[in-house]
């Protein structure tokens, strides 16, 4: 068998298109401050994509660029002003940040109306708890591609590898919500890969470049590929040996062109639920 390949620069474009058109009828433009702290160069690229498609989709976007040396307490600061401000709907402060910066310290100042990334623990509560709230962009653009790939979570037995608070944990909350069976195995994990052939629906996340081999995957499984790692020779590649999956797999998505657009479209969708939500207005 030889996978279908989920194409999420297609299913990215689609969104924003839609939320453009959504933008365009509100009438004003959701206003999105991504706060960058240092130069991790893998952010780079992220925050150049994302002020391209947010500006082009309508959006009042900007990026605070602070230097590495930024305190805590002056990151703090710059939060609160973003809290304060009305024409800000939606707040990212690029992670990681520099050692000096306790991120969970950071992530529990942003206003959680504001909170776009859904990292703030009200909103990760309201998900585990079933209520709306913001999600998680790259979880929630998971959820779309599977939409798109055609593949019902419910009753589907789903493995997720790696549970780190903005990718596993949140990735497993929504695929229990949308009824699948789910499994998170991780570094303590016993027989990593006889979990993940028993999945009909696997996404991986670890950081792990090509982790996941040919056999790891069930004959005609969904595999979602959220890993963006960055090889010595400077080739970008997934957590997932695409060739050898893909002989296995029934759909799966590429490294680049998966999950990655899919996270940019979603913050936006996020930005304009908040400004929504936030505005009191309602679309018709
Ligand atoms: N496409 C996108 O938009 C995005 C992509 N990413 C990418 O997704 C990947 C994961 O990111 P993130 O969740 O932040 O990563 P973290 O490093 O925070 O978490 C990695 C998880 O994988 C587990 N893990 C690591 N090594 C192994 C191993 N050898 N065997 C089993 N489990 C292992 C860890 O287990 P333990 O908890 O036991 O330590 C942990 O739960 C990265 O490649 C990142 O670049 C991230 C965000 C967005
Ligand atoms: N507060 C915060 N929120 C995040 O959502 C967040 C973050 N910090 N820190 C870093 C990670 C990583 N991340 C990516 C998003 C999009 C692409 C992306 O657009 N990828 C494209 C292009 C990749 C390329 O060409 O290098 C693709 O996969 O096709 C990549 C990585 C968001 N993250
Ligand atoms: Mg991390």
């Amino acid at each position: 068998m030889s996978a279908r390949i989920i194409d999420g620069k297609a299913v990215a474009a689609d969104l924003r298109a839609r939320l453009a058109e959504r933008v365009r009828v509100l009438g004003f433009a959701p206003g999105l401050r991504v706060v960058r702290v240092g130069d991790d160069p893998a952010s780079g690229v992220y925050v150049r994509n994302k002020d391209r498609a947010a500006q082009q989709a309508g959006f009042n976007s900007a990026t605070l660029q602070l230097p590495e040396t930024t305190s805590e307490a002056e990151l703090l600061a710059v939060v609160a002003e973003l809290n304060a401000d009305p024409e800000v709907d939606g707040i990212l402060v690029q992670l990681p940040l520099p050692q000096q910066i306790r991120a969970d310290a950071v992530l529990r100042a942003i206003d959680p109306a504001k909170d776009v990334d859904g990292f703030h623990p009200v909103n990760a509560g309201l998900l585990a708890t079933g209520q709306p709230g913001l999600v998680p962009c790259t979880p929630k653009g998971v959820m779309h591609l599977l939409r798109a790939a055609g593949t019902a979570p419910r009753g589907a037995r789903a493995v997720v590898l790696g549970r780190s608070n903005i990718v596993g944990k949140p990735m497993a909350a929504l695929l229990l919500a949308a009824d699948a069976t789910v499994t998170v195995v991780h570094s303590r994990t016993q027989n990593l890969a006889a979990e993940c052939r028993r999945a009909e629906i696997l996404v991986a996340a670890v950081g792990r470049p090509e982790m996941v081999r040919g056999d790891w995957v069930a004959e005609g499984a969904t595999v979602i590929d959220v890993g963006i790692n960055r090889l010595p020779t400077g080739k970008l590649v997934g957590d997932v040996a695409f060739a050898e999956a893909s002989a296995h797999a029934g759909a799966i998505t590429p490294v680049p062109g998966g999950v990655g657009p899919m996270t940019i479209a979603c913050l936006l969708e996020n930005t304009l639920e908040a400004a929504i939500a936030r505005r009191g207005l309602a679309e018709n």
